[in-house]
């Protein structure tokens, strides 16, 4: 069953549906409503938050990546074993939480945060790296898929204007987990050459599923071609 969910992955796109504490659309039923949507279009995964949000969408047709932001920086990607419990018994197919190599607020390592969660639960866990260091740490902690999520948040990257195409290429020459591109996945092209570079799949957010995100980018380009004439722009 799970190697099938990771099959049914391959080369397709993973939407992640996440509005922010305090934003209009924060809400499980209408998170669930776009991940819907995004299904319609052909997303072969989503990635909701919270277990209100994975709850409402039990009844998608897609598995569903299910995280639980909880708590302070530095680690809130279901940052504890209760969290990473709650997303699974929420109806979430795979497990995402952070993967990287920074002391977790319950003291649990990434190796026994993992291997306790399956133990009790049948489910896939996808962490969310940093860098090449958190990736490999993940393999050998028993991640089954690794997550570029927080390339260029941690310190060891550098944010890159989109998806950190090196570090997929680097996790993809060490590993034979599959690789999820995340992070910054900011237009079909970026997901393209993710792929390309290597990817098993590719999540894309707020280029998909945050209104004003992108309504900022537009706002933004129009503020340049107002300013400057479109030098910018062009440039
Ligand atoms: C760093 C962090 O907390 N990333 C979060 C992880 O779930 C989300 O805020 C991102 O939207 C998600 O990873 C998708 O990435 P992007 O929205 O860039 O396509």
């Amino acid at each position: 069953m799970s190697s099938d969910i990771i099959e049914t992955l391959r080369g397709g796109l993973i939407v992640s549906c996440q509005a922010y504490p305090g934003e209009p659309m924060r809400d499980p039923e209408t998170m669930a409503r776009i991940a819907r949507a995004a299904v319609i279009g052909g997303a072969r995964a989503v990635r909701l938050q919270g277990p209100d949000d994975i709850a409402a969408a039990r009844d998608l047709e897609v598995p569903v990546i299910g995280i639980w932001k909880d708590g302070g920086d530095p680690v809130v990607i279901t940052p504890t074993l209760d969290h990473a419990i709650a997303v699974a018994e929420s109806g979430a197919s795979i497990v995402a939480l952070d993967g990287t190599r920074r002391a977790r607020p319950d003291g649990r390592t990434l190796a026994a945060t993992i291997a306790e969660l399956t133990a009790r639960i049948d489910v896939l866990v996808m962490a969310d790296c940093g860098s090449l260091d958190d990736a490999l740490a993940a393999e050998d902690a028993g991640a089954h898929l690794l997550g570029t999520t927080l390339a260029g948040y941690t310190g060891e990257r550098p944010r890159t204007d989109s998806v950190d195409l090196e570090l997929i290429e680097l996790i993809v020459a060490r590993s034979d987990r599959p690789v999820v591109a995340e992070g910054r996945v900011h237009s079909p092209a970026d997901a393209a050459a993710a792929l390309l570079a290597g990817a098993h799949a590719v999540c894309a957010g707020t280029a998909i599923t945050h209104p004003t995100t992108i309504t900022g980018w537009f706002v933004e380009a129009l503020d340049h071609a107002s300013s400057d004439g479109g030098a910018t722009w062009r440039s």
